[in-house]
Formats: C-alpha cells, sequence, structure tokens
C-alpha cells in the first residue's frame, strides 16, 4: 500500500492529477465509495472521503493493522480501498465460514491489473474462479504432481535435494568457519532445481529462447518464472483501487508488467518446446509435463500456466516456511536443543529421512508454529461476493470484495495464548488434539484448500530436521530482531544469514 501512495504521484504524472480530479468529482456527484451502510452491515473502520482507509495501511503490512483493527471492531469489518468496499475477516471461524459454508456465494477471485495480466486472466488454479477449469487444473496437479501416488515418484529427488544443500552448506562452512551463510540462495536454488525435476522430468541447466536470441542458464530461468513474477504480483496500480478510472492510461505500470509476462512466457514456451522433442523422440519420464501432455484436454496456453503455476509455487511458498522456521530456531537456542535431542533420540547417528517424520512430534510443532506466526499467504488474494451473504452475523451485500487475513486468523486471541510468541510447546501441551495443527488456516480452507500442504510439508519438515542435525544456527549479529515481512506477502523481508558450526560427530 506504502508502494501505492509513492505510485500516485509518480504513476503517470498529469494523467494521474486528472485521475484524480475525475475521481473526486465522481464522490461529489455521487458515486458512492462502497455500498450504502445497512442496517446490520459489519462495523465500518472511519476513514477520509475519496481515499478511504488507504492512508492507514501506509506505517506496517497490512496484516498486522488488519489484526490491530479488528481487536476495535470484532473479526469482521469493512474498510473503502479508494473507490472499493471490502470486508476484512480475522478470525478462523469467520473465514471458514466464507471459504467453506457459504463459499458458493464467494466463489469467483477478483485480481489486480498485474495479476490478471501475470495469471493470463485467470488461467491458473489459484487465480480462477470456481467451475470446470479450477476443478481440472486441480485434479490434474494432484494426480500428476502433488498427491500422494505422484510425490512417491520423486522421493529420492527430495532426499537428493536435501542431501545437496547439507553437502553445499559443509563445504561453505570448511572453506571459511567465520563466514556468515546465505540460507535464502542454497535453499531457493535447490527448490527450483527440485520443482523443475517434477514439472519437466530433468534437471534444467539452460535453455535456448528464440526471443531472447541466445542461450539463458538455470539461474537466469529461476529469475524469470519466479523470482521476477513474483516481485511483480505485489506492483501497484493505482487504477486497481478506483475501477472507474480503469480508461485512464498507465504506460509505464503497463510496460513493465507486459514485459515480465511476455518474458516468462517466452521461456516457459521454450522449455516446453525442447521437452516435448524427448517425449516425442519416445522417452516419457515421471513429470507433470508427461502427464497434462497424456491427458491432451488443454490449450497450450493452459498447459504452459499450470506448469508455471506449480514450479513457481512450489518454490516461492516452501522456500518462505522454511527460512522462517530456521530464522526461529536459530535465535532459539534452548528450543534447538530440544529438537536436536528429540532427533537424535528417534533416528540415533542415522540420517533423518521423511520415514523418521511421523515418530518426530515436536519437529511438526516447531512446523505448524511456523506457519501459524508466519503464514506465507497472510492476505489470500481477494474474492468477490458475487452473491449477497451473510458472514458473522452481518449482511454482506452482492459487489463487496472480501480479504482473508490469515495472519490475524492465527494470532486470534480467543484461540491462542500469547499468540504473539513463537512457541511450538503450545501445539504439544497437554490438551491438543492433532486436529490444532489445522486450525492455522495457513493451508487455506475449503474447496481452495493448498494441494500443495503434503509436499510443503515433507520438504519443508525433512530440511530443518536435517539442518539441525548436521549444525548448530545461530543468527548474524544484529539480525535477531529482523522480522519484517514484505507487504501483503508473508515472506521474510531481509534474506537470513546465519553463522553455522557442524555438530559434534557430523564434521564430515
Ligand atoms: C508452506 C507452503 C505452502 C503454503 C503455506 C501454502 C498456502 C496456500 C494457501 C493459504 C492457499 C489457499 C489460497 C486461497 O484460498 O486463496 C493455497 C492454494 C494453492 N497452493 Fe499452496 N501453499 C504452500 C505450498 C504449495 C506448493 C508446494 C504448491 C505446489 C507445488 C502449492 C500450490 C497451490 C495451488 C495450485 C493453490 C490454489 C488452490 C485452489 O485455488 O484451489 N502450494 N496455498
Amino acid at each position: 500500500m506504502e508502494a501505492l501512495l509513492a505510485t500516485l504521484p509518480a504513476g503517470g504524472g498529469g494523467t494521474v492529477a486528472a485521475a484524480v480530479a475525475v475521481a473526486g468529482l465522481a464522490a461529489i456527484t455521487g458515486v458512492r465509495m462502497g455500498p450504502k451502510q445497512r442496517a446490520n452491515a459489519p462495523p465500518a473502520v472511519p476513514g477520509l472521503p475519496l481515499i478511504g482507509n488507504m492512508h492507514q495501511l501506509t506505517d506496517a503490512p497490512p496484516h498486522n493493522t488488519f489484526a490491530k483493527w479488528s481487536e476495535i471492531h470484532g473479526p469482521i469489518y469493512t474498510i473503502n480501498v479508494g473507490a472499493k468496499h471490502v470486508a476484512v475477516l480475522n478470525s478462523a471461524e469467520v473465514a471458514k465460514e466464507a471459504m467453506v459454508a457459504n463459499f458458493s456465494s464467494i466463489s469467483t477471485r477478483k485480481l489486480t491489473k498485474a495479476f490478471s495480466v501475470l495469471s493470463r486472466d485467470k488461467m491458473m488454479v489459484a487465480t480462477s474462479d470456481h467451475g470446470d477449469f479450477h476443478k481440472r487444473g486441480k485434479r490434474f496437479a494432484m494426480m500428476g504432481m502433488l498427491g500422494f501416488a505422484a510425490q512417491k515418484q520423486f522421493r529420492d529427488t527430495r532426499k537428493q535435494m536435501v542431501d545437496n544443500m547439507i553437502s553445499t552448506l559443509r563445504t561453505l562452512v570448511i572453506n571459511d568457519p567465520h563466514a556468515t551463510q546465505d540460507f535464502r540462495k542454497n535453499f531457493r536454488d535447490e527448490l527450483f532445481r527440485l520443482s523443475m525435476i517434477q514439472g519437466f522430468g530433468e534437471e534444467v541447466s539452460s535453455v535456448y529462447v528464440e526471443e531472447f536470441g541466445r542461450e539463458i542458464s538455470g539461474e537466469e530461468i529461476c529469475q524469470i518464472i519466479v523470482v521476477d513474477m513474483l516481485r511483480c504480483v505485489t506492483e501497484v496500480d493505482w487504477r486497481d483501487f478506483f475501477p472507474y478510472l480503469s480508461w485512464v492510461p498507465n504506460e509505464n505500470f503497463e510496460k513493465k508488467v507486459t514485459t515480465i509476462e511476455s518474458r516468462r512466457t517466452a521461456v516457459m514456451r521454450s522449455l516446453i518446446k525442447q521437452r516435448k522433442k524427448r517425449i516425442e523422440g519416445g522417452e516419457a519420464r515421471a513429470s507433470y509435463l508427461d502427464f497434462l501432455l497424456a491427458e491432451n484436454t488443454l490449450t497450450d496456453d493452459q498447459l504452459m500456466m499450470l506448469l508455471f503455476e506449480v514450479v513457481m509455487a512450489g518454490t516461492d511458498t516452501t522456500l518462505m516456511t522454511t527460512e522462517w522456521a530456521m530464522f526461529e530456531i536459530a535465535r532459539h537456542p534452548e528450543i534447538q536443543e530440544r529438537l536436536c535431542r528429540e532427533i537424535q533420540e528417534v533416528c540415533g547417528d542415522d540420517r533423518v529421512t521423511e520415514d523418521h517424520l511421523p515418530r518426530l512430534p515436536y519437529l511438526n510443532a516447531v512446523f505448524h508454529e511456523t506457519l501459524r506466526l508466519h503464514p506465507a499467504a497472510s492476505v489470500l488474494p481477494p474474492r468477490f461476493v458475487h452473491e449477497t451473504t451473510t458472514l458473522g452475523g452481518y449482511e454482506i451485500p452482492a459487489g463487496t470484495e472480501l480479504m482473508i487475513n490469515v495472519y490475524g486468523c492465527n494470532i486470534d486471541k480467543k484461540v491462542w495464548e500469547e499468540p504473539e510468541e513463537w512457541r511450538p510447546e503450545r501445539f504439544l501441551d497437554d490438551g491438543f488434539n492433532i486436529k490444532d495443527m489445522y486450525k492455522t488456516m495457513s493451508f487455506g480452507a475449503g474447496s481452495r484448500t493448498c494441494p500443495g500442504s503434503s509436499q510443503a510439508t515433507s520438504i519443508s519438515c525433512a530440511s530443518i530436521a536435517r539442518f539441525v542435525q548436521e549444525f548448530t544456527w545461530r543468527v548474524r549479529e544484529g539480525d535477531e530482531d529482523k522480522a519484517d515481512t514484505v507487504q501483503f506477502m508473508g515472506n521474510k523481508l531481509q534474506p537470513l544469514f546465519v553463522h553455522l558450526t557442524p555438530r559434534r560427530g557430523r564434521e564430515q
């Protein structure tokens, strides 16, 4: 939102001034900022004419501000963001009403302009409206890559990925025992490698892209189809907040987003073309691409977008959750030692594998506590109420946008004691029920629940366990309190840098 306010004066000079003037006129001439307050409308957070509550969302990440407002206004309230009328949900109870019980009235997505371009107008499972494409895409993702049977095929690849990371970190520590290590870089490289093997059936170290007229490296591929895309998703176009001004051009924004989108498309098409040659040559492999081609029911663009989606989602969300877990572990030495003891008791001198995970309850608690306090999607992509409905006892009229503040749900004082503390023990306390693990909302709920939760849990838990088994972790001096997040996303703003010391007996 800070970015939005920053773009207002800069995003098109005279055009914006004109836009704001027209918006003012619209306000005076009676274009409403949201539906009129009804008798049993949710409480509204007071704001200013024209911009609504926008200016109040600049100081802290929105999920924090939303959570603070819920202490005053309750778990459901409305805000105005420019001309948009938005209901914000902050408790698991009302969020589940929206995501499960009343899903049929709220099953469409409301995308920002950037998201709309990047997703080729809802051509991804996560951005599509509920309907045939969504159902088919999700079924394909489960059958071809993320479901139990498909995941079994990639077990050795996942194990190899963790071994590679440990071996890289060990070499770095041997070369310079006092250096700080860049966790994010190492982990992202390996996750991306795994995503490519699952997606395309092979490791991809380079690809020739006709549109660029050159071969690009694996690192550049990752930059273009993961890093640039994620950065661009949060690009703000002021027209998102004044939909009736969408006719006003915003050339800088449009050029930036379409360039990033066309580079992604060029790289994805080149990757698919190269792998199709292998498949046409009769060499089948276990991969999502092989699966989708065999299904033979998608257009070329749909196939490209479904593949792109799992590569991007597979790399980033697991990275950010594991990075948060290692940050918390590294700054809580007593928890780190307790986890190490549990691993020692269960695995002895053997390397931790996915087979050990069901016997490591404290590890599970560390993982779920991390998901609770640091949800990868702190505020879910907006939904659209297309049919008047009731949430938390309030009437929510058709046309309202809905934001689900997962972070707010996860720090609800009515459900969690001292919710702002990272305390894995809460998942082991007396009276704890295994179902409580899923109370956090971090993987969503209902028909749109995350299909990658099983893969993310296996990779993240096996990696955390091996990291702690092999090294003692300490956050770089001065970084202990660096827990800021990227706006609207759950990513850690500052990458994690750590000091690693090999544990006794595991120096080799
Ligand atoms: C710790 C890791 C992860 C977290 C916390 C996470 C979280 C979520 C959440 C909260 C949603 C629901 C969004 C909504 O309702 O608006 C979601 C949906 C989705 N996730 Fe994940 N995710 C993770 C890992 C993955 C992975 C590894 C993949 C695939 C490789 C994946 C693919 C998807 C897809 C395709 C959807 C859309 C589902 C739909 O709309 O029906 N996620 N995820």
